[in-house]
């Protein structure tokens, strides 16, 4: 089950290949270490994550699904296969053209905020720009501030802030620069379920409202509800996706893990595997 592509149903960014994705790995594998102890942490994985949609990426611990996210956002590299963001195949890069690709193209949400404690939110919202010596797009981070609710947090530092305003900070962040995609690794990780489900909220409206791509990692069925679709990762292999998810019916797909040997077959649940 390795052909398994999230479908475009909707509008998108004008940035991403021709096939409507915005990210994409193509019988991607990744071995860690070598002989007996060599681990495959993905095995022949296709996926296609669409622009303009919320993709989460589930499965049970050790499936791969940092593996698949780090390789597919260029923080890792494949053993073989390949890892493109829009048209770009990361194979092709050199170490400065991906930290190009990455800053430029690409916007990070972790589950430890890696906010800079010396600065302010509002320089935390712009450091990848200045970095980059981009220039800010005025407008575009105004009406970020507001969508984050952090217009009278502005001169704080991140001590000073709750965790999910950390959080909300992280993902203005990584929003600035208005990247062709947003990969989140357990955003809501550190959170509470009230802070977790503002950060999520504020992901989907990133998505819907601002024509954004964003693919998250998640363990978590009610975080995945916030997706338009989820694909399942089990031992390294794409073997099932959904879209419309509802935490319940993401729960009776993990479940499925858990109550029967993988056989490497969708396991039902609803799922939309193609
Ligand atoms: N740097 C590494 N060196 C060796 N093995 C690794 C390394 N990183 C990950 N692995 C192994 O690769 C497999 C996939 O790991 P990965 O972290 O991608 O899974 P995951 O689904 O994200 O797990 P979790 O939900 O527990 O975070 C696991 O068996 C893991 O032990």
């Amino acid at each position: 089950m390795s052909g398994l592509t999230a479908r475009h149903t909707g509008p998108g960014p004008a940035a991403g290949a021709e096939d409507g994705t915005a990210a994409r790995v193509v019988d991607a594998a990744k071995v860690y270490g070598t002989g007996d102890a060599a681990v495959r942490a993905l095995d022949g994985v296709t996926v296609g994550f669409p622009a303009g949609r919320f993709t989460a990426i589930m499965g049970p611990s050790g499936s791969g699904k940092s593996t698949l996210m780090h390789c597919a956002a260029g923080l890792d590299s494949l053993s073989s296969g390949s890892a493109w963001i829009g048209g770009t195949e990361l194979g092709t890069l050199g170490d400065r053209q991906l930290t190009l690709l990455r800053r430029e193209r690409i916007g990070f949400v972790f589950q430890a905020f890696n906010l800079v404690p010396t600065l302010t939110v509002a320089e935390n919202v712009t450091l990848p720009l200045d970095l980059a010596g981009r220039r800010p797009d005025a407008e575009w981070i105004d009406a970020l501030i507001d969508v984050v609710g952090l217009r009278d947090r502005l001169r704080h530092r991140p001590s000073e802030l709750s965790g999910g305003q950390q959080q909300r900070v992280a993902v203005a962040r990584a929003l600035a620069g208005r990247p062709e995609v947003v990969f989140a690794d357990e955003p809501t990780g550190n959170l509470d379920s009230r802070s977790g489900g503002e950060v999520l909220a504020l992901l989907g409206r990133a998505v819907h409202d601002m024509g954004r791509t964003v693919v998250m990692v998640t363990h978590d069925p009610v975080a995945a509800a916030h997706a338009d679709e989820v694909v399942f990762l089990a031992d390294g292999r794409l073997v099932d996706m959904m879209t419309a998810p509802t935490a319940g019916r993401v729960l009776d797909r993990m479940k499925a893990f858990d109550t029967k040997a993988f056989d490497g077959r969708p396991a039902g649940g609803g799922g939309t595997s193609s």
